[in-house]
């Protein structure tokens, strides 16, 4: 292993005359840096002045062939003291606030003097050399501050009001300084030292004074502040050869009443107490704004008199219930319409094949994954924050006849962390049963962390159901959806409430230019068209999905998905069709058997219509112009003996398809290609849109050209 070096970077160390702020100037001195060793020369109690410290300490590094300079400023004129740094050396990399003073005394005795001049130095002092230092740093796109805080503060210590709370003021400094900071490049951490110094000397019993040597925590404060060390807004404890990260542990808590309406009584606190108080479940947040989401949650919870899910995190097992109105709702989120007659059976409770689409079936899952801390506590040492989190991978399988009602178990399990450089892959399993303990699903998510790479970790690994590699062939299949406008605000109600799929502050802080919609939902999308290209609607044929999402989609863009038929897998890959993106790539459906691609005539050439229609219906929408002379389209099947059998009439100005003829309207314009391109069309070797572009497909005034082409589709478009 290579020295980390400090070459070419400045060091300032606050109150570095003795003690530890002497260890750290000799130590980053020793590693290349330039120093400048500030200290006061005062006594512990901040009385006396001299320059005699820092003096020593300087011809201490001298004398080593380092390269240092004293400064006699206090603390509290922090700039003159970064001014020393600029006019000795030019820059500054790195500040360590030090300094520090003692005024101990019992509570009551404490004097508004000693109480000032304690928050003077410690807390003002380090407030006043950042404050100097961060313009220099965030023009430079580089800095590294450490805050020196206190057991005392974090714990408190008898005779130490006055310092312990000036110590724990530091923390809250360090934690906004970090959040500031974090995008140029400036690290903030806090040290929380244990350490044999002047300011504990006559205070420590002699062996114990010698066993925690300030040389012992010295190379933590220097690893915090390399430019290797990527921790920002840490607490580190550190003493006697030892060091370890605090944070701050919530409970799990207790939701204190049982609806929006309901007001909380002082009788509810103190039944639900002992919860309230356990931290057993209890969880480190990562941010003001994850306190936010986490209440956002619990006021979701509240809003759909939901609040089990917190009461059975103890087992680490979570319950969820749901009924017919759960699936229809789920169905409407991802796009399932009444206007397909076949889709009746997701969206109507009393149709005779009434049955859930399997993806609903994900939603358990992903619910016990999101309230167990599994994931935001994946990486030893960090805190993972939801608003990292986006959804990279999905895998479920069906194992067991699914229900339209009743109450699942989920089981959560985090299999696998791996280090992907730009983010953190966290691989979790989850199977699921219903009351009586029957296995229903088993679930297998993938979510990648955003920046919660590099952290060491292994890049590959074992778990992870493998993607599918598509045919190379043209697709079998095509079919598109458009997605709408407020396609996230309605999947949301399936319970994932993420804000990042409907709050624009939230998208923005997360990097997108707006809210995107959630994975899951074009997946949805994605298996309920392969579902009706290739299981003829019959979600019982369903057996299991894979899917990885490579882009995000924006609710409103066009959902296109290409599908390949290989025995009962159906490969699909779902692009943009707007800008051809693909947004899921490598996934399949394993079907339990497949409806074989050449269906009765009829539903043949119906899907093909659909699609026409479709897109039709997104040309006129998109030109008004030609809005205005097209009324309607007529599209009808024509048997092997040229009989017709069926007939829809597409109404262009409302953007309707109905079976039967046009009510009324003379026809003008017909719908024009070639009888060879129509065939391709027909059969979807051409894609509509593609014929569009290319011109083999046209929309123009009184021309009429259509083919018995039988058994395959005949169209005529007219006014
Ligand atoms: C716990 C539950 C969690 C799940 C639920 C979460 C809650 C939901 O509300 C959240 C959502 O629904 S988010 C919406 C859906 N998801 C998305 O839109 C993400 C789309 N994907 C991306 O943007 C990029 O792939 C992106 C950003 C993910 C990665 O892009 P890059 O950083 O550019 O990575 P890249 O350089 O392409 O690859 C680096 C390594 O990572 C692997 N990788 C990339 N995308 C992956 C993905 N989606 N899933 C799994 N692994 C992925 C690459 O293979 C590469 O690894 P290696 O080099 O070893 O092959």
């Amino acid at each position: 292993m290579s020295d980390l070096r400090f070459d070419g970077r400045v060091v300032v160390v606050t109150g570095a005359g003795a003690g530890l702020g002497r260890t750290y100037a000799l130590l980053f001195a020793s590693r290349g840096a330039k120093v400048v060793v500030n200290d006061l020369g005062g006594g512990r109690d901040g009385d006396g002045k001299s320059s005699k410290a820092a003096d020593n300490v300087v011809n201490e590094i001298k004398t080593r062939g380092g390269t240092a300079v004293a400064d006699y400023n206090s603390v509290v004129e922090g700039e003159k003291i970064i001014k020393t740094a600029i006019d000795n050396f030019g820059r500054v990399d790195v500040l360590i606030n030090n300094a520090g003073i003692l005024r101990d005394k019992s509570f009551m005795k404490i004097t508004d003097h000693d109480w000032d001049l304690i928050q003077a130095v410690h807390l003002k002092g380090s407030f006043k050399t950042t404050q100097a230092a961060f313009p220099v740093f965030k023009k430079q796109n580089y800095g590294r501050i450490i805050m020196t805080a206190s057991t005392s503060g974090l714990y408190g210590n008898f005779g130490q009001a006055n310092y312990s709370a000036a110590k724990m003021g530091l923390v809250g400094l360090a934690n906004t300084v970090a959040i500031e900071g974090e995008r140029y490049n400036i690290h903030c951490n806090i040290i929380v030292p244990t350490a044999a110094s002047r300011l504990t000397q006559d205070i420590m019993p002699p062996d114990l004074f010698e066993a925690l040597k300030p040389d012992l925590i010295a190379p933590v404060v220097a690893y915090l502040c390399h430019e290797s060390c990527l921790e920002n807004g840490a607490i580190i404890e550190s003493g006697g050869g030892w060091a370890g990260k605090c944070q701050i542990l919530r409970a799990n808590g207790a939701i204190l009443r049982k609806n929006l309406t309901e007001d909380v009584s002082i009788e509810n606190v103190q039944k639900l107490w002992e919860q309230i108080i356990d931290t057993k479940n209890g969880k480190c947040l990562g941010s003001g704004r994850e306190v936010v989401i986490a209440l956002v949650e619990v006021l979701e919870k509240l809003r759909n008199g939901d609040i089990k899910s917190i009461q059975n995190e103890e087992d680490g097992t979570d319950e969820f219930s749901f009924n017919n109105r759960d699936l229809i709702i789920y169905a409407l989120g991802i796009g399932a319409s009444v206007s397909k007659k076949e889709e009746l059976r997701y969206l109507y409770e009393n149709d005779a094949d009434f049955s859930p689409l399997p993806l609903f079936f994900i939603q358990p899952a992903l619910q016990a994954v999101m309230s167990s801390s599994q994931i935001t506590t994946a990486i030893p040492g960090r805190n993972i924050s939801l608003e990292q989190i986006l959804h990279g991978e999905q895998y479920l399988e069906i194992l067991n006849d699914l229900p339209t009602e009743g109450k699942l178990i989920s089981c959560p399990k985090l299999v696998e962390v791996l280090d992907k450089g730009s983010g953190a892959l966290l691989v979790t399993e989850v199977d699921t049963c219903d009351k009586n303990g029957k296995s229903l699903t088993r679930n297998q998510i993938v979510a990648f962390a955003k920046g919660a790479g590099n952290f060491g970790g292994s890049r590959t690994g074992s778990k992870i159901v493998p993607c599918g590699i598509k045919p190379s062939r043209k697709p079998d299949l095509s079919l598109s959806q458009k997605t709408s406008i407020d396609q996230a605000a309605l999947y949301r109600l399936s319970g994932d409430t993420n804000p990042l799929h409907i709050d624009p502050n939230m998208a923005a802080i997360v990097g997108y230019d707006s809210p995107i919609l959630h994975g899951l939902c074009t997946l949805g999308f994605s298996v309920r068209l392969v579902l009706a290209g290739f299981a003829n609607y019959d979600s019982r044929l369903f057996r299991a999905v894979k899917a990885r999402f490579t882009k995000p989609v924006i609710p409103g863009q066009t959902l296109k998905v290409n599908m390949w038929q290989e025995g009962n897998r159906i490969h699909f890959e779902t692009v943009i069709a707007e800008t051809n993106t693909p947004v899921i790539t490598g996934a399949y459906v394993d079907l339990k058997s497949v409806v074989e691609l050449k269906m009765p005539e009829k539903e043949s050439s119906q899907l093909q219509s659909d699609a026409i229609f479709e897109f039709i219906i997104d040309r006129v929408k998109n030109d008004p112009a030609k809005a205005k002379a097209i009324n309607a389209v007529f599209l009808y099947n024509i048997t092997k003996d040229g009989k017709q059998v069926k007939q829809w009439t597409m109404d262009l100005k409302n953007a309707q398809v109905y079976e039967g003829l046009p009510k009324e309207g003379k026809p003008n314009t017909t719908l024009t290609v070639s009888d060879e391109d129509f065939m391709e069309l027909a059969v979807g070797k051409l894609n509509p849109q593609a014929a569009f572009m290319k011109g083999k497909l046209k929309i123009a005034g009184n021309i009429m050209l259509a083919q018995k082409l039988t058994p395959l589709l005949k169209a005529e478009a007219k006014l």
